[in-house]
């Protein structure tokens, strides 16, 4: 694989299994300092496994990750976690019993040292979720799904990381949230921020990326511009069924 000078985050020969099920198959993939990377791709195909590996909660068998040229590839995910690397998974999890504004305080409280002004404080989360602003004082169990996606990527972008991968994160929420997520993420987009975007919507995803990649049986099948593939029929219907 040709490694790019400037990469800023990179994936290289990937390889995960889960026992015996052979999931990703040789992944490479990279990432330039304040670039959206979106991955598409249709159910089943690994975009979850490989946002797990990245973050090292399932080990990979081959292959390895780094981050600003540092292998992170044997760290534990608390340490890639400390490294800078912040995941949204799917699901969203937000700490039940922790209200809107303590889940807010407690990342910002612990967030990386903010050298380059990335940072979101949680008055800038609240403005761009005025849901959240009016449910601060509510514990986050009593969140509606969407609200508690909403607060797990507030809390992420408290937290200031490097870079940050979003699980399929639109899954879920309605459509007046998915345009509000739209917003903040322009945002995040807007302040140079890295970011992995893990999409079933295509054009969600088209319309915040910088590049896409898409996933086919756990190999990465095409990479372009959102341009490129949004004019290409064959690959949409191919690989997305669209
Ligand atoms: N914990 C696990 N144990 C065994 N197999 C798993 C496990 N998690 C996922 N798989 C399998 O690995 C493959 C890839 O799953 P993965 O969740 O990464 O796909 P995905 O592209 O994220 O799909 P979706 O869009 O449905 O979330 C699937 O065949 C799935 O059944």
């Amino acid at each position: 694989m040709n490694t790019w000078p400037d990469a800023f985050f990179s994936v290289a020969d990937l390889h995960t299994y889960y026992g015996d099920s052979y999931v990703l198959q040789g992944i490479d993939l990279q990432v330039r300092p304040g670039e959206v990377l979106a991955v598409l791709g249709r159910n089943g195909v690994g975009k979850t496994t490989l946002a797990k590996s990245i973050m090292g909660f399932v080990g990979h068998r081959q292959g390895a990750i780094h981050l600003q040229g540092a292998d992170i590839s044997r760290h534990t995910p608390e340490a890639r976690s400390r490294a800078g690397i912040a995941l949204v998974p799917q699901g969203r999890r937000t700490f039940k019993s922790l209200s809107v504004a303590e889940t807010l305080d407690l990342a910002a409280h612990l967030k990386r040292f903010d050298r380059d002004g990335l940072a979101w404080s949680p008055e800038e989360v609240y403005a761009a979720f005025p849901r959240l602003a009016e449910r601060r004082n509510n514990r986050a169990g009593k969140l509606s799904g969407g609200e508690q996606q909403m607060l797990a990527v507030g809390r992420a972008l408290v937290g200031n990381p490097k870079l940050l991968v979003l699980d399929e994160p639109t899954e879920g929420l309605s459509p007046l949230l998915v345009q509000e997520l739209h917003a903040v993420l322009g945002k995040v987009k807007a302040r140079r921020s890295t970011l992995i975007l893990i999409e079933q919507r295509l054009k969600f995803a088209l319309a915040l990326a910088d590049r896409v990649i898409i996933l086919s049986k756990g190999k990465v099948v095409f990479e372009s511009t959102p341009q490129a593939l949004d004019a290409d029929p064959d690959t949409k219907q191919r690989y997305l069924g669209i």
